[in-house]
């Protein structure tokens, strides 16, 4: 036992002062609220206290970056002024996120309630952060934060997933996106999607392993598409419980149909 309490105690040493995924995962979540109001329990004063605000936030991603030790040779400030200058147009590719909700779905009345409640617009846009730290090829933390939005929403992205704007996402729950799936703009995507790999095999890490979905395609609840050389093209529509790992011309309606019997089970009189 002895050895095994040592070999715990050296692993505490190792992970002593390394940021929690509970910090991590604050430090997007108030940068988000920061950039959405409508979600932040106190609001910003003045232009004084937005720019304070940014600048600790800034500050705190620094110091994750270079207490998460999970890049030694990485230029933490260059990346953090990198990810901050994209600020402004993550911001608008987020808004487009919650356009695309609002105007997609009847049940959705205005854009505040879309900003407030809605789960896709939640897992989006931590995802565009995410994927953004993935672009300046952060290590690890892009992957803490898509995993925490994943536990909030229920909707699993990959932050190495690359998604076009007006991303619609509604309900989302069970939703998987993954790693080198390429969405296009304008795409719809309902509860329990699977955009994923035909073959799980390890070789095949960093090869295109999952889909590719074109312009403003719709893909119904529960379909499953899989494969990186199965490309979806724009304007299709891919119906529920499809199960696909073939490409499809634009334009396609693709149907499951459904094999249910009906039986009558009224009462005899
Ligand atoms: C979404 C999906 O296909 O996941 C399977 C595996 N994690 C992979 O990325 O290949």
């Amino acid at each position: 036992m002895e050895e095994f309490y040592n070999h715990l105690f050296k692993k505490q040493i190792e992970a002593q002062d390394m940021p929690s995924n509970t910090r991590i995962c604050h430090w997007a979540r108030d940068l988000f609220r920061a950039l959405f109001p409508e979600r932040n329990p106190k609001q910003l004063g003045s232009v004084t206290e937005v720019r304070a605000m940014f600048e600790q936030s800034q500050q705190e991603l620094l110091d994750i970056l270079r207490k998460s030790k999970v890049c030694n040779s990485c230029h933490n400030e260059r990346t953090v002024k990198d990810f901050f200058d994209s600020l402004p147009e993550l911001y608008e590719v987020m808004l487009t996120d919650a356009q695309a909700i609002l105007e997609g779905d009847p049940a959705a009345q205005d854009l505040r309630e879309v900003i407030r409640t809605y789960p896709g617009f939640l897992a989006t846009s931590i995802y565009r952060m995410a994927h953004r730290l993935w672009e300046l090829e952060v290590p690890l933390i892009p992957r803490i934060l898509t995993e925490w939005a994943h536990e909030r929403t229920g909707i699993d992205i990959h932050p190495g997933a690359r998604i076009g704007k007006y991303l619609h996402i509604d309900h989302g729950t069970g939703l998987v996106i993954g790693e080198t799936c390429i969405i296009g703009e304008h795409v719809k995507l309902y509860q329990g999607v699977t955009l994923g790999a035909l073959s799980v095999e390890k070789g095949f890490a960093g090869k295109q392993r999952h889909p590719i979905i074109g312009d403003y395609v719709i893909i119904y609840a529960g379909a499953t598409i899989l494969g990186g050389e199965t490309h979806i093209g724009h304007h299709s529509i891919i119906g529920g419980n499809v199960w696909l790992t073939s490409s499809v011309e634009p334009y396609t309606t693709v149907y499951h149909q459904p094999n249910s019997k009906f039986i009558d089970t009224k009462p005899a009189i």
